[in-house]
């Protein structure tokens, strides 16, 4: 159910797929406890819980226990107070408004100052909702399902119009997604130096990037993990047998450019071209008898066996690309990391 805006559109759809449970549930094909939705970080929560009360069908079968908003300690702050074009709402504001309870999640990215002042914040807002702090979303089945916690009275008091379905609502037009699907693989340290510079230069407008990657020479998947500045990537399952090589990257955020941020992606495509042009800017030749630096007054001669090594995840620069792999005389295999006087150089 994710196309479009999921305030505007959901509940249509959310009524047909809530039905379509049910009736499973009814002829005893389907089995369950509860149906979780999660909606977007830019969602406007009331429609969706309005779904529960305006559709009598929905109503026999369901009951919405409770609203849960995840909020991020260290980066809520700035999103609570985003200024918003006017009769637009702030989603952040509106998420924390409607929570039957908050987890207050990242506690290790702030300190104990931060997380009262984040605390205060959220109870400003909405003081009913218990917060529980949190690190990686971990907290119990118990503290998220089986709450019995919407209450609809205290809801029309905040928002009266909380029944009025034809209520209309304005989003905030500077926010956009774009997602990205390019065919062919990356190239790692293109895509490491791109990202770097565009989430340190935009991050706070950037405020989550997300991604499955192709990288030229790595047989796993790299999946990759932003939110506003911070981010990280990790491997995860292999790429399967002809599966064709793509990858997907998604950006939400504000004034994002759409065309800049698809050029950019599509500049950092490995191509032969680049390969090419890496290794003819290389000082040594495969063969050639060389001095590589092993420790930091130890120099041990060798020859280099290949050029563009591509490191493994054992030497802990997964997908990472070497400018040289050297046999020493011993018979040891060991990668340069760099192509520098300091750490090889002609024997
Ligand atoms: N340091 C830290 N990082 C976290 C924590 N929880 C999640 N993350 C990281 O945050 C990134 C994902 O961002 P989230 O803010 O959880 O993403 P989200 O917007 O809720 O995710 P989607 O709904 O998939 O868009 C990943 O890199 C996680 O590893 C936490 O408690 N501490």
């Amino acid at each position: 159910m994710m196309n479009g805006c999921i305030c505007c559109t959901v509940r249509q759809d959310l009524i047909v797929v809530l039905k379509r449970i049910s009736e499973r549930v009814s002829s005893g094909k389907l089995n369950i406890d509860a149906v979780v939705i999660e909606t977007t970080g830019m969602a406007d929560p009331a429609p969706v819980a309005q779904t529960f009360f305006v559709d009598e069908s929905v109503q026999e079968c369901f009951r919405l226990d409770g609203i849960v908003t995840l909020v991020d300690a260290k980066h809520i702050e700035q999103h609570l107070d985003e200024e918003k074009a006017e009769g637009a709402e702030n989603e952040a504001v509106e998420q924390v408004a409607f929570a039957d309870r908050l987890l207050l999640n990242k506690v290790d990215l702030v300190d104990e100052a931060e997380l009262a002042r984040v605390e205060g914040r959220l109870r400003a807002i909405n003081s009913f909702a218990p917060i529980q702090r949190c690190q990686q979303s971990q907290v119990a089945v118990g503290d998220v399902l089986e709450l019995r916690a919407f209450d609809l009275q205290r809801t029309l008091e905040m928002d009266d119009g909380f029944l009025d379905t034809d209520a209309e609502h304005e989003h905030d037009a500077s926010v956009s997604s774009l997602a990205i699907v390019q065919p062919g693989e990356v190239d790692a340290e293109l895509l490491e130096g791109w990202i770097g510079d565009l989430l340190r230069d935009r991050g706070a407008d950037i405020f989550r990037t997300k991604g499955i990657l192709a990288i030229a020479g790595s047989p796993k998947k790299c999946v990759f993990q932003g939110v506003h500045m911070i981010f990280n990537s990790a491997l995860g399952g292999e790429w399967a047998e002809g599966e064709p090589r793509e990858s997907r990257l998604v950006f939400i955020g504000k004034k994002l450019q759409h065309e800049e941020l698809r050029a950019g992606f599509s500049a950092c495509l490995a191509t032969p071209q680049l390969d090419a042009q890496r290794r003819a800017a290389l000082r040594f030749e495969v063969g050639a008898h060389v001095q590589c630096k092993v420790a930091p007054d130890e120099w041990a001669k060798g020859r280099v066996v290949a050029q563009l090594y591509r490191n493994t995840p054992e030497e802990g620069r997964a997908g990472g690309v070497s400018p040289y792999q050297v046999e020493l005389d011993g018979g040891d295999l060991i990668f340069v990391p760099l192509d520098d006087d300091q750490v090889i150089r002609r024997a």
